[in-house]
């Protein structure tokens, strides 16, 4: 497996600057205010804009599309990362503004046919484990036997509960449509604070056997 590493759960400038440095491809930051790692008010807005060589990616749940056309401009978004029960048409009217992460949850089944009406009106999918109510940042893992039998040449990120123990396993994993990993709460000392000479580690065994 050759991907991208997504570092999502970002508060700290410090964090996001160390993140350049190591070639992490892209930075999240939660724009979901119940969440533990709500970015505003933490993460100064401009300073994260003038930020370059990698991604920013906000993520949302179910947000009024002001909301997020607002963070775009603020933080200099590239991607919007949709982690609720967005519609398609909602996909598509984010999808004029920035390119679209769709975030599914899985449980221990998948119907993967119902995502089919997604894949216009997105640039990919990202597979996070369903856990109870929470939108995301559970620190669970699915099932990775399910993404076998994922039916579509359509991009996705792999997301939930991925830790640095993970870094061997992820080799194995031999799926044509796999374009980055995602991690998160695993690298966490507290939430919303990286552990970030874990992620060094990290994302250097990824590499170093990828690249
Ligand atoms: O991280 C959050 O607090 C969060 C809250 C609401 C929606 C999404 C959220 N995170 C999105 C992510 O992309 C996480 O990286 C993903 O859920 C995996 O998290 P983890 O299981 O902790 O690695």
């Amino acid at each position: 497996m050759e991907s991208f590493i997504k570092v999502c759960g970002i508060t700290q400038l410090a964090d996001l600057q160390a993140l350049v440095q190591y070639g992490v491809d892209y930075a999240g930051f939660i724009f979901y205010e119940k969440s533990p790692r709500f970015v505003t008010g933490k993460l100064d807005a401009a300073a994260a804009k003038e930020i370059t060589g990698i991604k920013k990616v906000g993520v949302f749940v179910d947000a009024d599309l002001q909301v997020v056309k607002d963070a775009i401009h603020n933080y200099g978004l590239s991607l919007v990362q949709l982690h609720g029960n967005e519609t398609p048409a909602y996909c598509a009217a984010i999808r004029e503004v920035a390119p679209v992460i769709k975030a599914f949850r899985i449980g221990a089944q998948v119907n993967w046919q119902q995502l089919e009406p997604w894949i216009p009106v997105t640039d990919y999918f990202l597979f996070d484990t369903a856990a109870g109510k929470a939108y995301g940042g559970t620190g669970q893992q699915f099932n990775w036997d399910l993404l076998g039998s994922y039916p579509f040449a359509h991009p996705f990120f792999l997301s939930g509960g991925i830790g640095p123990e993970h870094a061997a396993s992820l080799q194995q994993l031999q799926l044509p449509a796999l374009v980055a990993v995602d991690v998160n709460s695993c690298f966490e000392t507290a939430p919303g604070i990286k552990d970030m000479q874990q992620v060094q580690a990290f994302v250097q065994q990824l590499r170093s056997q990828t690249k």
